[in-house]
């Protein structure tokens, strides 16, 4: 088995999920069609919810800034009461979050609106989130091992919550140490990466982050953290020299911490 030796001076292991927890085609064949299947029944059911509202105010922000991009779809405001108004908003919010999820965008509005969607089918049980089988035991040893392990993912950190809350390995949110999602700034920017070390009170070189996109990779590196890229089934393949340039693990159970041994 190959080996990766984790730096002694890291205490801290952060997480991505899609790609390297967690399948790409759970998040693809599972989660996000949940979101295209019932977005139009949830906006008619909640629209006149605080939370709603504040979901789509949101969106209509994020729209406002994407103004610019091919194929945006705006959301207007609303423009009086009646239920035309109301119906014509919904679908301009289905159009937007259709167009966002086609291009996967990886916005804080689209995944709040996400996060709150998806805790009906977490929270009634219809929905487990996967993981790759070596996630749980490694992360066990690693918290043994004196770690402390967070998540940093574009999911909302309530979606992250459902999704470890409710797996098919039951509910193992306790494993982790917090959970940091795209408020703190977004995965391909390094000052994100900064900010969480701000938060955790550690510094970056304390930090090993593990995701499978490499742009990830890089943003992190650039702000002295150390990673790992994670190769999964199912994941985007790398090119030549990306694989001889990151450092690459298939399981969580290749990494050797030196303070377990
Ligand atoms: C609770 S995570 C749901 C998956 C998701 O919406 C997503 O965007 C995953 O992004 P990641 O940063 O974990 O690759
Ligand atoms: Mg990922």
């Amino acid at each position: 088995m190959v080996v990766l030796s984790v730096p002694a001076e890291v205490t801290v292991i952060l997480l991505d999920i899609e790609g390297t927890t967690t399948p790409i085609a759970f998040v693809k064949d599972i989660l996000f069609p949940y979101i295209k299947e019932n977005v139009k029944e949830y906006l008619q059911t909640h629209w006149e919810e605080e939370e709603c509202q504040q979901d789509v105010n949101l969106l209509r922000k994020q729209a406002e800034e994407d103004a610019h991009l091919d194929g945006a779809v705006p959301i207007p405001a609303a423009s009086g009461n009646g239920v035309d108004n109301s119906q014509q908003m919904i679908q301009a919010v289905v159009d937007n979050v259709y167009w966002q999820m086609s291009l996967d965008r990886k916005t804080t509005a689209l995944k709040q609106l996400q996060g709150h969607m998806w805790r009906a089918a977490f929270t009634a049980g219809s929905m487990k989130a996967e993981f790759f089988e070596d996630v749980v035991p490694a992360i066990r040893k690693w918290r043994e091992a004196g770690m402390k392990v967070y998540i940093y993912s574009s999911g909302s950190v309530e979606a992250q919550k459902l999704l470890f809350g409710h797996s098919t390995e039951g509910n193992i949110l306790e494993l982790f140490d917090g959970h940091f999602d795209t408020k703190i700034g977004h995965k391909v920017e390094s000052e994100s990466y900064r900010k969480i070390a701000n938060s955790i009170g550690c510094s970056t070189n304390n930090i090993l982050f593990l995701t499978d996109v490499t742009l990830e990779a890089s943003a992190a590196e650039e702000a002295d953290v150390h990673v790992a890229v994670v190769v999964r089934p199912g994941n985007a393949g790398l090119t030549d020299d990306e694989k001889t340039y990151y450092s690459l693990i298939t399981s969580f159970s290749e990494l050797y911490l030196p303070s377990s041994a």
